[in-house]
């Protein structure tokens, strides 16, 4: 089921632009009468906090939505995040209470506990947030520096920051607005290291909000984006909690301080999991918001002509505009296929975890890492180009492309900084490629790394295609592992020998990522569209097409590296692409038009439905406060006196 599907499926979600009486979004109030853009830091955080409330009172009202409700219903979640678009140009400063707060709780924590802190938290009664990171790590898990000492004398843990670098640093919402926290700290038990674990902490008083004392909080400060999350500070100064605080379904501390390890200590890690597996579908959305509100502005703009006896065209009948745009359109059905196929993959290996059952979890892992990496590396670049795109309209603030553009390129570092997570299937692949060797059978995923088979002849077909990037994958994944073989035998420790590798290990994960978005995405669009009518079916044949061709050209070195694609396979593909475009191009506004996003959510004078671009721009400019008088005071302040020689 398909970005479309979900939206079309959303009880109050209405078609195009027919904003019906009484949904949410007809609730003035919760727009900004004064764009954000002319508030200051602290007004923007503000008025985030005022918008905040009455989002959630109104999601409760019409979706009678329990935040987190049903954690496990992303279709919910993706009417939030597609709502949220439009209250919030960036993220709200609650983005980590329902997107890693409650779900640390729900996955980390014992029936017992789930059952009163998911109450509170759902209702609105707390406000919570993920605090992993530190100023000195964020990568490096196992060096974070918070300790949680544990008391058996008074059955408390002693949380403490030793050194400024273990202050936890960019947690959302941590600054002002939550009052508790879900903790990361190296746990300690009579001074012996029991790994990283989550601890459930107060952080203010829940009435007057200050600070508890041995608490220290603020906020981090100004960023490229999101700058209405209140990403924050926090500082223990031996400050103790019950032991009853630790989040203990995978491990256990009890009262006499026996530790109880858990069946695996990476199950601490697993709201990262969580966590990358919705990024990709967040990714998709944004995709879709960014190409609406470009391939609209194309439609609407004239500029130019194609022949000097004819009027200006349309931008988007520029073929290299088409080349810009319609991978946009592909590329956000390609993520919200494969966020649909990945969640599936998610909730069938956490039933399995539930009953012990913990063989898939490394699968699951190094898929939630690459496609959370390819995701938000693909739309980051997309989004900036559909910025580009627009000319110097797309560089305005009331495009809301250059907020979507932040959006997006935030999560190639947070939950995982990509180059990172991409060594992290890496490490999935050379494991998966050493024990094939060794006859073992691999995951589903994995398995075509071991098609030793004679490269066959290239084909210009999907099928030719995605048998291609299983090829260049497979045929990386072999050289790294003879590379790093190689340096072992001359004696280079394996890690020295990974290092020196890494370059290729990163290409080789992002290679087996789009083999597996390809064929991922042709597989689910194919038995999706039997359900659809033929013109539909057609169309969405054509963008899965568009997708694979469009990645061949891209990746063309690797394909004459690795498969038996000649010269005239490459001329064929470019020529094909381009007829592909040409058949696109007539659909090109019904696509974008069929992710159904309302004006509040576009959120953007270029990308509105009803096409008033230039009085919607003008409308914007007027809002400038400097536009309130025709002099501004600074003229007489400092510019006459400096223009008449008097300063
Ligand atoms: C809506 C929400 C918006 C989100 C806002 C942003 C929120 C945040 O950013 S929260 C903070 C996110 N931070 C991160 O993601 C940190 C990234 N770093 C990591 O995940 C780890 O440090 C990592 C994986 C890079 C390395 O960790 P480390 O302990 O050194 O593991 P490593 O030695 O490489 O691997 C050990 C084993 O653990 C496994 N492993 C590592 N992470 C995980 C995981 N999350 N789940 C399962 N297994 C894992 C590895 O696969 C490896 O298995 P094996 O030994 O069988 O190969
Ligand atoms: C907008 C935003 C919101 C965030 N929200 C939260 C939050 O709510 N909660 C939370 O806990 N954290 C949050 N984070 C923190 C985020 O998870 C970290 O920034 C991220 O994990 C990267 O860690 P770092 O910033 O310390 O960079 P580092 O780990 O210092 O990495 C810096 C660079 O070093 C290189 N590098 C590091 N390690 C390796 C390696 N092993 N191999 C190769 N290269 C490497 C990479 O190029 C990397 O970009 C947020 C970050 C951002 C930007």
């Amino acid at each position: 089921m398909g970005l479309v599907d979900q939206l079309v499926n959303q009880p109050h979600y209405t078609l195009v632009n027919q904003p019906r009486e009484n949904d949410i979004l007809s609730h003035k109030e919760l727009f900004d009468s004064i764009p954000e853009e002319y508030l200051s830091h602290k007004e923007k955080y503000e008025n985030a906090i005022r918008k905040t409330v009455l989002y959630y009172r109104l999601m409760q009202k019409y979706q009678n939505y329990k935040e987190g409700s049903t954690i496990l219903d992303e279709t919910r979640a993706n009417y939030r995040n597609l709502v949220s678009f439009a209250v919030f140009k960036d993220y709200p400063p609650l983005m980590l209470h329902n997107g890693m707060f409650i779900p640390a709780i729900a996955g980390q924590g014992t029936p017992e506990q789930q059952k009163h802190w998911l109450k509170r938290a759902k209702n609105m009664e707390i406000l919570g947030t993920y605090a992993q990171t530190e100023l000195g790590h964020g990568t490096f898990i196992r060096g974070l520096e918070t300790t949680a000492e544990y008391d058996p004398s008074t059955e408390e843990f002693v949380l403490h920051s030793p050194t400024l670098t273990s202050y936890k640093w960019w947690p959302g919402g941590l600054g002002h607005t939550v009052n508790y926290c879900v903790v990361m700290a190296q746990l300690y038990i009579r001074g012996r290291h029991h790994g990283m674990q989550p601890f459930l902490v107060q952080l203010r008083d829940e009435a007057t909000h200050m600070p508890l004392p041995g608490v220290k909080l603020g906020e981090i400060g100004a960023k490229l984006g999101l700058s209405t999350v209140n990403n924050g500070f926090l500082a223990f100064e031996h400050h103790r909690i019950p032991r009853d605080r630790m989040l203990m379904k995978n491990a256990q501390v009890l009262k006499d301080g026996t530790f109880v390890a858990g069946p695996s200590s990476k199950l601490a890690y697993g709201t990262m999991i969580y966590v990358r597996v919705i990024i990709v579908n967040g990714m998709a959305n944004l995709m879709a918001k960014a190409a609406t509100i470009a391939v609209r502005y194309s439609a609407v703009r004239r500029q130019s002509q194609i022949k000097p006896s004819e009027p200006e065209c349309q931008i988007l009948d520029y073929v290299t505009q088409q080349h810009k745009l319609l991978i946009c359109i592909a590329t956000s059905l390609a993520f919200s296929t494969c966020a649909r196929w990945l969640w599936d993959v998610y909730t069938g290996v956490m039933g399995q975890m539930e009953s012990g059952n913990m063989d898939h979890l490394p699968e699951l892992h190094a898929l939630a890492c690459s496609l959370k990496v390819v995701s938000t590396m693909d739309v980051s670049g997309l989004v900036e180009r559909c910025r580009l795109a627009c000319g110097g309209h797309g560089f305005m603030h009331s495009s809301n492309l250059p907020y979507t553009y932040g959006l997006a390129t935030a999560a190639c570092t947070y939950e995982g900084e990509n180059t990172v997570l991409l060594l992290q299937t890496a490490r999935s692949l050379v494991k998966a490629w050493q024990k094939g060797s060794k006859g073992k059978p691999l995951s589903p995923t994995e398995a075509y790394l071991m098609d030793k088979s004679p490269v066959p002849k290239w084909e210009n077909t999907l099928d030719g295609i995605i048998a291609g990037f299983r090829r260049v994958s497979a045929g990386k994944v072999q050289d790294c592992v003879s590379k790093i073989d190689k340096l072992v035998k001359m004696g280079t420790s394996y890690e020295d020998a990974w290092n020196q590798t890494s370059v290729r290990l990163v290409a080789a994960s992002e290679a087996h990522s789009r083999a597996v978005i390809l064929a991922t995405f042709r597989s689910e669009v194919s038995r999706a569209a039997a359900a659809l009518s033929p013109p539909l079916s057609r169309v969405l044949h054509q963008l899965v097409h568009l997708y694979c061709v469009y990645w061949a050209l891209e990746r063309l070195g690797d394909l004459l590296l690795y498969t038996s694609i000649a010269e005239r396979d490459v001329q064929e593909l470019q020529q094909q692409y381009e007829d592909l475009l040409q058949k696109i191009r007539p659909n090109a506004v019904g696509l974008v038009d069929a992710f159904d996003l309302r004006d509040e959510i576009l959120n953007s004078t270029l990308g509105a439905y009803d096409g008033r671009v230039y009085e919607r721009l003008m409308e914007e400019a007027l809002k400038s406060p400097l536009n309130a008088e025709p002099v501004n005071q600074s003229f007489h302040q400092y510019l006459k006196p400096f223009m008449h020689g008097k300063l």
